[in-house]
C-alpha cells in the first residue's frame, strides 16, 4: 500500500497526537524529535509525558532524531513560527518529491506568509497539503472521535493522504481550498483570544456568542478577499474550529484570552498560544487587502495592553450601526 511510512516532525502535543492517529490508521510512524530525553522516553516507555501524560503510544511509533530513509509522507507539526527553522534543518533535498502535510495554525511574523508559502521557499520540490479543523491533541491521541479537513491542490493525492490517515476515530475530509483552509486555521486563534477575553472579563455568554458570529463574518471577508473559498468557512476548518477554540478553556488561545480579560500579563514561554503572534500579521494582512477587520484590530489593542477590555468592547459597540445582510 502506498504511504506506508509516515514521518511526523515535532514531538510536542500535536505531533505526538498526529503520530498516534497515523499509527491507529495502520501506518508506521517515525516521530522526529530534537530532544534526546523525549526520544528515549517514547521508545522505552511509549509515553510522551511532558505533553500527553500517561497516554500509551502505539507500538507502530518510533521516535528518532532525523528523517528516516524511505519516508513516503511527512507531517510537519512544530509551532507556526518554528516551521521555517524546522524545514531548513530538514533540508530541501530530503523533502524533494515528498508530500508534506502542514499542521501548524499561524501566519509567519515579519513575512506575513502562510505555512505552504514557507514550505515553497524552503523546499520547492515538496508538495503542500494542509490539515486543520477542530481537534485537540488530547482528544486525537486518546482516540476520541475527531473530524478534520485535509486540503491540497492535487485532488487524487489529497484523497490518498486522507485515506492513509483515516482511522476508526480520526476522519479527514478532503478539500481543495488550501489557501482558505490555512487562513481560517490561523485566524481562528486570534478570535479565540477575543472570546476568551470576553469570558475572562465576565462579559457574559451572550457577548461571546455575538463575537463568534461577527468573527465568522469577518473571517469570511478576509478569506474571500485573500482568494479563498467562501465554502471553506462553513466547514470543519472554519466553523468547526472557530466553535471549538472560541468556547473551550482547553484551547490555549482561549485560555490565554481569559487571562488577558482578567488583566493578567502575557506569559512568555507559557503554553503555546499561536494567536498572539498571528494577530499583528492578520492586522497587516487585512490592511493590505483593504478589509474592515474590527475584531482583529480589537485583539491587537488587547495585546498591546494600553486599553482595557471594557474600553475595547465599548468602542466596538459604538461603531456605526450596519445591516447584517
Ligand atoms: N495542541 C493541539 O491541540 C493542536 C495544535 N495544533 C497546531 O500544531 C502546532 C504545534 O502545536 P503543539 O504541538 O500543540 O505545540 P507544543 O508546544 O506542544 O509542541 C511544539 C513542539 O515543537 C518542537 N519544536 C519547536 N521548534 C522546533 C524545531 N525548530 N524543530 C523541531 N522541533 C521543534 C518543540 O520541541 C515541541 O516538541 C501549532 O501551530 C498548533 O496551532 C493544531 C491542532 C491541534
Ligand atoms: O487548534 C486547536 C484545536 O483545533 C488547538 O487550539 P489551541 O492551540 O488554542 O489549544
Amino acid at each position: 500500500m502506498p504511504l506506508e511510512r509516515v514521518a511526523v516532525i515535532g514531538a510536542g502535543a500535536w505531533g505526538t497526537a498526529l503520530a498516534q492517529a497515523a499509527a491507529m490508521a495502520g501506518r508506521y510512524v517515525s516521530l522526529v524529535a530534537r530532544n534526546e530525553a523525549v526520544i528515549a522516553e517514547i521508545n522505552a516507555r511509549r509515553t510522551n509525558s511532558a505533553y500527553l501524560g500517561a497516554l500509551q503510544l502505539s507500538d507502530r511509533i518510533s521516535a528518532a532524531p532525523a528523517l528516516a530513509e524511505g519516508t513516503e509522507l511527512v507531517i510537519l507539526a512544530v509551532p507556526a513560527q518554528a516551521s521555517r527553522k524546522a524545514l531548513t534543518g530538514l533540508g530541501a533535498s530530503a523533502l524533494e518529491g515528498l508530500p508534506v502535510v502542514l499542521s501548524a495554525k499561524g501566519l509567519e511574523t515579519g513575512t506575513l506568509l502562510r505555512q505552504s508559502e514557507i514550505l515553497a521557499q524552503c523546499a520547492p520540490g515538496a508538495r503542500a497539503y494542509v490539515l486543520s479543523g477542530p481537534s485537540f491533541a488530547h482528544d486525537v491521541a486518546a482516540g476520541r472521535p475527531t473530524a478534520v479537513t485535509l486540503a491540497g491542490s492535487d485532488r487524487e493525492e489529497t484523497e490518498t493522504i486522507a485515506a492513509a490517515l483515516a482511522g476508526p476515530s480520526f476522519r479527514p475530509y478532503a478539500a481543495d481550498d488550501l489557501l482558505g483552509v490555512e487562513l481560517v486555521g490561523a485566524l481562528k486563534n486570534v478570535y479565540a483570544l477575543a472570546c476568551g477575553a470576553v469570558e475572562g472579563a465576565g462579559l457574559g455568554a451572550s457577548a461571546r456568542a455575538a463575537l463568534i458570529a461577527r468573527a465568522y463574518a469577518e473571517l469570511g471577508r478576509l478569506v474571500v478577499a485573500a482568494g479563498g473559498s467562501a465554502q471553506t468557512l462553513g466547514g470543519l476548518a472554519g466553523l468547526g474550529d472557530l466553535t471549538l477554540s472560541c468556547t473551550s478553556a482547553q484551547s490555549r488561545n482561549y485560555s490565554q484570552g481569559m487571562a488577558l480579560g482578567r488583566d493578567e500579563p502575557l506569559r512568555p514561554g507559557g503554553a503555546l498560544a499561536e494567536g498572539v503572534a498571528t494577530a499583528p500579521v492578520a492586522q497587516a494582512m487585512a490592511r493590505r487587502l483593504g478589509v474592515d477587520a474590527p475584531l482583529v484590530d480589537a485583539v491587537n489593542l488587547l495585546l498591546d495592553r494600553d486599553v482595557s477590555i471594557t474600553q475595547i468592547l465599548s468602542g466596538l459597540m459604538a461603531r456605526p450601526l450596519k445591516r447584517e445582510d
